[in-house]
């Protein structure tokens, strides 16, 4: 075993509500396009044949409570507010009810998006990466562990930029449930213990600029904060 000739900077674990330890990011797998009202609000439909995934990197995530600046390369910084589903278990070819047994607990997430990136990648049918995965792209708040929140059911979701409000939508809205989607993906990935599953965005994203401040909710779960430090 060779020693590493530098060291990285440090994942950071999100806090539980009510425990001591953190959940330890592993893989970001996130669900394109999974609320109607979105996927017309970007010109397109819904694919009701089969979900569809991108993924972020764990190195770009941040918390809940971070202050960061504007990113480079883009002039169309976009909000999206996203419930996020912890797994706790090994998971791969399974049932619902399997799905629904290996998910630790749900959390606020914010998927931050370069959209003139996106939408220019998205013309030439390029990989959606420099759109989608930046630093500080991913912004996690603490979780809720999956006995507590009880199951997704038609929750609220909604998000504000400086207090105005800006998405709200409820979870009943979702094109694929969560435990389709665990059935799907897990067809493809052998899940495990520190993924997690950004299940996607309702209607309302749009844009943010330096001095803003993001807040997002969901019912019953902490709220996920960001704040994008003024020029
Ligand atoms: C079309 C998108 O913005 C993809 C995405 O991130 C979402 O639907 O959520």
């Amino acid at each position: 075993m060779v020693s590493p000739m530098f060291e990285l900077p440090a994942i950071p674990v999100i806090p539980v509500e009510g425990q001591e330890t953190g959940f330890p990011i592993g893989r970001i797998f996130c669900v394109g396009r999974n609320y109607a009202a979105h996927a017309a609000e970007m010109g397109v439909e819904v694919d009701r044949e089969k979900p569809f995934y991108f993924t972020k990197s764990a190195a770009n995530a941040v918390l809940s409570g971070a202050e960061v600046s504007y990113p480079k390369g883009t002039e169309n910084f976009h909000h999206e507010m996203e419930l996020v589903v912890a797994i706790g278990r090994p998971l791969s070819e399974v049932s619902p009810t399997a799905a629904r047994a290996a998910i630790f607990g749900y959390g606020c997430a914010l998927d931050m998006t370069r959209r003139d990136l996106q939408l220019s990648e998205r013309k030439k049918q390029r990989p959606w990466s420099l759109g989608k995965d930046l630093e500080a792209g991913s912004v996690f708040a603490p979780l809720t562990s999956a006995a507590e929140w009880g199951p997704v059911a038609d929750q609220r979701i909604w998000l504000t930029v400086n207090d105005e409000p800006r998405q709200d939508a409820t979870l009943a809205e979702l094109v694929w449930s969560v435990e389709e989607i665990l059935c799907h993906l897990s067809g493809f990935y052998d899940l495990r213990a520190g993924d997690l599953i950004m299940t996607g965005t309702p209607a309302g994203v749009g844009p943010v600029v330096a001095g803003d401040r993001i807040e997002g909710g969901i019912t019953g779960l902490g709220n996920v904060r960001l704040s994008l430090s003024p020029s």
